[in-house]
């Protein structure tokens, strides 16, 4: 695509792609489509947070692919992901607009929260960008308080919610399952010694959020088909596992699938993960699980 087109630009971080963020989005691509621009999502990346105060500690609750993915599936045309680096945090509020909303964009029309502050220090705000749009030719579009407190929701009440394991709630703030996406690995090779194995997913992004340790109900597509399973997170104390792994056994299903690329949905939370004494206690607890699993699935296409 001609990065020289004609933008209607929206700025933000996007953490979720959540309700929220999707009414503002769905602002975007109508105003685009009315005045023939593309419409573009400017966000940034690593997350401020990351790089101002090296906070390793920071998780999100997309990766950087799975943000890109959910925008476009909104209907925005492009996602310019700029790195947040020092030299970018000290750009001034006026060289900022003129280099790349302006220049480099060639936004038109720009969207942003009426709260919105940018530049060095977020020294700059909306009455800022109102003058910046008299002089380089562009008009802004902003989102009142009313329009961002209709949404009560948050990136940060969605993180605290997958804390808890309430994967109904984020699930409800969302607007979709929340979902992880990773490969999957060898791990002890004795989940078939009980009859349930277990994919163990490896997850790369090491800034992902992962929901709290636990056992859930989830859904994945493998080669086309939707598959059901339940899935463990945690450290495996019945084995004196050491280490958390992401673990899924998945119903109906008998494939060897080393290797694939799986995203997997999170739908339910059953129970906490617990020390059992011994194989055959788990494999037990693994059979009842299976039943309120499947009861919770049945539940689905009712
Ligand atoms: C749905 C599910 C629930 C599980 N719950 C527990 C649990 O409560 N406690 C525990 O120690 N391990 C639990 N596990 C993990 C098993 O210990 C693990 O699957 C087994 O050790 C096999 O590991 P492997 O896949 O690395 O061979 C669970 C696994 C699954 C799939
Ligand atoms: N129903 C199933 N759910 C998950 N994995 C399965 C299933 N059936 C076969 N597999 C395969 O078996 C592997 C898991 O076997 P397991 O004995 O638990 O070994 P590991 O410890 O390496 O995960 C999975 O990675 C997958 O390739």
């Amino acid at each position: 695509m001609n990065s020289k087109s004609e933008k209607v630009t929206t700025i933000g971080t996007y953490d979720g792609v959540h309700i929220g963020h999707q009414k503002i989005l769905k602002q975007v691509v109508a105003l685009a489509k009315k005045q023939g621009y593309v419409p573009v999502v400017l966000t940034l990346f690593p997350h401020p947070r990351m790089v101002l105060q090296k906070d390793d500690s920071i998780k999100l609750l997309n990766t950087i692919e799975e943000r890109i993915e959910l925008l476009k599936s909104l209907g925005i045309e492009e996602v310019v992901v700029k790195k947040f680096t020092k030299d970018f945090a000290n750009l001034s509020a006026q060289d900022y607009v003129k280099q790349i909303l302006v220049d480099e964009l060639n936004s038109k029309h720009i969207v942003i929260g009426y709260d919105h502050h940018f530049g060095k220090n977020r020294s700059a705000n909306i009455t800022d960008l109102k003058a910046f749009a008299n002089l380089y030719d562009f008009k802004v579009e902003e989102i009142s308080a009313q329009d961002l407190k209709d949404v009560t929701v948050s990136s940060t009440k969605i993180r605290t919610a997958l804390n808890s394991g309430e994967v109904d709630l984020a699930n409800s703030y969302l607007g979709y399952n929340f979902f992880i996406t990773g490969t999957v690995v060898k791990g002890k090779e004795l989940g078939r010694t009980i009859d349930f194995p277990t994919a163990n997913i490896n997850v790369t992004a090491t800034y992902k959020l992962i929901p709290s340790d636990g056992v859930y109900v989830v859904k994945s597509i493998i080669e086309n088909k939707i598959v059901f399973g339940m899935m463990n997170i945690g450290t495996n104390p019945t084995v004196d596992g050491k280490t958390r792994s992401i673990e899924v056994h998945f119903f109906n299903f008998n494939q060897d699938i080393y290797n694939a690329e799986l995203k997997i949905e999170f739908l339910k939370r059953l129970r906490s993960e617990q020390k059992y004494e011994n194989l055959e206690a788990l494999k037990m607890q693994l059979q009842k699980d299976m039943t309120n699993a499947s009861n919770y699935i049945q539940t689905l296409n009712a």
